[in-house]
């Protein structure tokens, strides 16, 4: 099924249901068949988040090329699909912003979950971001001083308060949420949720320069920092186009949004040829309005993030050069 969410946000006038209808039906092309039960799985390559098992509800992929992301219990999955919607169909976006760092937004469908066998469950459409990567090294990097929208109830802010001083996220406005890094012979580095959360400024930018390297265990040689996060395609050019929007944006404000990057540990090369190197905004449940405001919460983070990257692309081993 695919439907519409009410419209959760105003922006302004800016999305008029004329301009939404006329956008969906340009945007959505009639969905493929819907997958059954057996198709879906947890993706395998997820590093962050809630994620699904047999009682609970979290993303699943079929393998075609899709991720579908469960709408979130109160009115956080309305929120996230309203966000989704008007985010898609927004004058103001740059096209080039949408496409380059946004999963594109197919619309919403029932889905019968292992947790929910009889009671299917409506699920956001998305891109699989990590498509086409066959060995995906991944990291989940929430962005933000401040994880909360400024309407959040106490609670919910005294939760998130504790989180954000309790990693490095105030002191550093961003935290590392997830990470896998796979190594030449395949095999994965993959810290524990906790290990990630109790990460201090010198943890963070260990497992930064473990990202990029291709020794397996604990060692960082950074062999990849060139290839990654350096040179035309990688991570600081799209970081840094990222920020250049963020610098004129003042539609939406991305609490609690991560920036996911991936690369193919198999295609890469320290020669920098190849390795699919993405970046990615994911993570939409605590968006907020602009109201004509720099978002500088998740701005001064995505800064900051920059610095920490391009201090290790300085002091990484160079380029080889390409054999003649
Ligand atoms: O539900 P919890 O307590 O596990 O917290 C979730 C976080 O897990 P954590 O415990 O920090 O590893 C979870 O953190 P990660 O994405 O795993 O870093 C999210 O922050 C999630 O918030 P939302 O999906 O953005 O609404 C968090 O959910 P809410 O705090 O928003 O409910
Ligand atoms: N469109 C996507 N394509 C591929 N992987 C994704 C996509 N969206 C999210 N993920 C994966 O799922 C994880 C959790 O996503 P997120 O939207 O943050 O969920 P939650 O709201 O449960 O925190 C991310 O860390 C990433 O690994």
């Amino acid at each position: 099924m695919i439907s519409r969410s009410p419209d959760l946000f105003n922006f302004r006038g800016v999305v008029s249901p004329r301009h939404l209808r006329s956008f969906h039906h340009r945007h959505h092309p009639p969905p493929p068949p819907a997958p059954t039960m057996s198709d879906l799985r947890p993706p395998e390559h997820q590093v962050a988040g809630h994620r699904a098992s047999a009682d609970k509800l979290g993303p699943l992929v079929d393998g075609s090329g899709l991720f579908y992301k469960p709408l979130q219990a109160g009115d956080r999955g309305e929120h996230e699909r309203a966000f989704y919607e008007a985010f898609s169909a927004h004058a103001a976006v740059p096209p080039r912003i949408r496409d380059a760092f946004f999963p594109r937004f197919h619309g919403t469908r029932l889905l019968p979950t292992q947790a929910r066998p009889r009671d299917p469950h409506p699920h956001l459409v998305l891109d699989d971001l990590l498509a086409g990567l066959r060995a995906p090294s991944v990291a989940d990097i929430k962005i933000g001083a401040i994880t909360w929208p400024p309407s959040s109830p106490e609670p919910y802010v005294a939760k998130c308060l504790a989180k954000d001083r309790g990693t490095t996220s105030v002191l550093l406005g961003f935290r590392v949420s997830g990470v896998r890094v796979v190594a030449p012979g395949g095999a994965v580095w993959r810290p524990e949720r906790q290990e990630l959360k109790e990460l201090d400024t010198a943890g963070v930018r260990r497992v930064l320069r473990r990202y990029v390297s291709s020794a397996p265990g604990e060692g960082a040689d950074c062999a990849l920092a060139a290839a990654v996060y350096g040179g035309e395609g990688g991570v600081l050019s799209q970081l840094r186009e990222l920020k250049a929007w963020f610098e004129e944006q003042t539609l939406f404000h991305f609490y609690s949004a991560s920036i996911l990057l991936g690369y193919d540990a198999n295609a890469v090369s320290a020669t920098g040829v190849g390795g699919g190197v993405r970046v990615k905004l994911v993570d939409f449940a605590h968006v907020a309005e602009g109201d004509g405001v720099i978002d500088h919460n998740f701005l001064g983070g995505l800064c900051s993030l920059i610095k920490f990257i391009s201090d290790i692309v300085s002091e990484a081993p160079e380029t080889p050069p390409l054999a003649p």
